[in-house]
């Protein structure tokens, strides 16, 4: 048994397996309970011999090794005499090993990203979706006002040139976009199969290439309503006329801090929710700003609008963005959502099969909550609604070392009563609103919060305005339940608690107080902790480094966009 041990680990029920040089030998061995002889496999040695040998034996020893596969595969029953002293093989034998690397693969496959939802989602949904859903054509359109222009792009309003608009087909939006339709178009329709309440309700985009301008990609959407967060933000009204809107009537109740405050939350948790749904498929937006979230009069939700910044990385579509699609007011101070070592996106199938590796290595989800804080951080504080007010924010914030607390000290002692109502508002029910704020907008991308954290952050404990639908509350009891993000919440907790002592228990020792003292505060230098920090930090960086480079090789032969042949053409 020793020898067998040695020689290639254990197979099923106990049975020794043995690696290719012992297999040219016969070899008797006496287990526990029976006698077994294995005897050469000449055509396997041969395979092995005549080299890919080492690879095959890898693969053997990685699956069969562990006791997958069915007993013969494992066992190589040709090869045993005295069969009728074997136990009665019942099929597919599973070990405990084999069953670990299994979840293990499955649970890498179905890891944000989503490398298995996402072939399904390419190769079966996206297959039957284009069989079923009705297809227009530049003919189909009568263009109304213009809505927008920017520099890649004009939208209108428009309608359907044929049939009269239903009531439940209602007016459209229409957007003739130049090169960045085509990511356009791809990240509408993906969020429509994955995530349709979280983006403007997309119809229909395609190739159009009879005009005077060259071709241009068409893209029509259902018109959501005539605001959008950046209009509401700029009335005096707010956030009163949000709550109009969302609850679909003028409230007849006193104005104050506290309606503020759950109005104000009920907006980012519509936000988040939104954000959490494109995270969670793989697609990060890249642009959120105010201008880009519009209020749905339909759904009476705020959903996002304008995917053309936006990143998949399930495929790597979009992966460096051309700095100039960027809004520099919202945009996170990395710039870059992947490691800037990569100059072009991998290749699809490299994308593919790295994405939950590379989706944690670098966080990419964390830039939309840098933008996200910064919305809240304007809706907080009316002084900042204004290009200006923001521009000057940003530069104050970067002197800081885009740490905010260090921004509230220095600016709270000399401030208007604007910017003091605003930390009001924040420092509500403990500071819970201003300990969210903090945990979004930070500099690095790490150590902020994710959409699904902030979900199951304690400044959502109350419903705000809008009770939640039963979806929701069960999304939330769920992000509660499985966050990773819990140390914020605790931290926010242990602070709260120390700061109203526990008489009754004699409040906290001095240790315990310097120990919260020192959460808010920088780590002292060389600590053996540090140092493994610093190393696994260093080993993090190299693996990056390594898989950006190895990823860059393989794309440099294949730099088509591949996935535009999913794009129809008009007829
Ligand atoms: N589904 C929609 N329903 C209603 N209005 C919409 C919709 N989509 C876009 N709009 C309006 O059109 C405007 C421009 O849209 P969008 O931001 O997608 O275009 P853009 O060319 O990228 O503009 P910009 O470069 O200024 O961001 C929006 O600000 C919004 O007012």
């Amino acid at each position: 048994m020793a020898a067998s041990i040695a020689a290639g680990g254990v197979g099923i029920g106990g049975v020794p397996k043995l690696h290719p040089p012992f297999l040219g030998k016969k070899l008797r061995i006496k287990t526990n309970t029976q006698s077994i002889v294995r005897s050469s496999n000449p055509q396997r040695f041969r395979v092995c011999a005549s080299g890919g040998g080492e690879l095959i034996n890898g693969v053997w020893d990685l699956f069969l090794g562990v006791g997958v596969g069915l007993p013969c595969t494992v066992m190589e029953c040709g090869d045993i005499i005295y069969r009728s002293t074997l136990p009665k093989s019942s099929g597919l034998t599973l070990t405990a090993p084999g069953a670990v690397l299994a979840l293990g693969a499955l649970s890498y496959l179905w890891a944000t990203p989503g490398v298995a939802p996402g072939f399904f989602d390419m190769f079966v949904l996206a297959f039957v979706e284009r069989i079923f859903r009705p297809t227009f054509r530049k003919d189909d359109f009568v263009l109304g006002k213009k809505l927008g222009e920017g520099a890649f792009g004009v939208v209108y309003k428009a309608s359907h040139a044929k049939k009269p608009a239903s009531k439940k087909e209602g007016d459209l939006v229409l957007k003739k976009a130049t090169e960045y339709g085509a990511v356009e178009i791809w990240m509408n329709e993906r969020v429509r199969r994955a995530c349709a309440n979280s983006c403007a309700d997309f119809l229909y985009g395609f190739l159009e290439s009879s005009g005077k301008k060259g071709a241009e990609y068409w893209l029509i959407w259902r018109f959501e309503g005539e605001a959008t967060l950046s209009d509401l933000m700029q009335s005096k009204e707010f956030p009163y006329n949000v709550e109009t809107m969302l609850l679909g009537e003028v409230q007849d109740l006193p104005k104050g801090l506290e309606r503020e405050n759950s109005i104000i939350q009920t907006v980012m948790r519509q936000l988040l929710f939104a954000l959490d749904g494109l995270h969670s498929t793989g697609i990060v937006h890249r642009d959120i700003k105010p201008q880009n979230v519009i209020f749905s009069e339909g759904s009476r939700t705020f959903k996002i609008i304008d995917l053309g910044a936006a990143a998949d990385l399930r495929v790597g579509i979009n992966y460096i963005p051309k700095e100039f699609l960027l809004d520099p007011r919202y945009a996170a101070p990395e710039q870059y959502i992947m490691s800037t070592q990569t100059p072009s996106a991998p290749s699809a199938p490299v994308a593919t099969a790295l994405s939950p590796v590379l989706w944690q290595l670098n966080l990419p989800d964390r830039f939309d909550i840098y933008s996200a804080g910064l919305i809240f951080l304007q809706m907080a504080f009316p002084a900042l609604r204004s290009d200006s007010g923001l521009i000057q924010f940003n530069r104050q914030l970067k002197r800081c070392d885009y740490d905010l607390v260090a921004w509230r000290k220095s600016i709270e002692p000399r401030a208007s009563a604007d910017l003091r109502r605003g930390f009001e508002l924040l420092d509500l029910d403990g500071g819970i609103g201003w300990e969210l704020l903090t945990s979004m907008v930070r500099y690095k991308a790490r150590q902020r919060i994710s959409a699904k954290g902030a979900l199951a952050h304690p400044y959502f404990d109350r419903e705000g305005i809008l009770a939640l639908s039963f979806m929701q509350k069960l999304r939330m009891q769920l992000f509660r339940a499985t966050q990773q993000d819990y140390e914020e919440a605790a931290k926010w907790i242990i602070r709260h608690m120390a700061k109203s002592g526990t008489k009754q228990d004699g409040g906290f020792t001095e240790a315990q107080l310097q120990e919260f003292r020192e959460m808010g505060q920088p780590k002292k230098k060389a600590s053996p902790q540090r140092n493994a920090l610093a190393s696994a930090l260093r080993l993090q960086r190299k693996i990056v480094k390594t898989l950006n480079e190895s990823m860059d090789e393989l794309n440099r032969r294949r730099k088509s966009l591949w996935w535009s042949r999913w794009i129809p053409r008009e007829e």
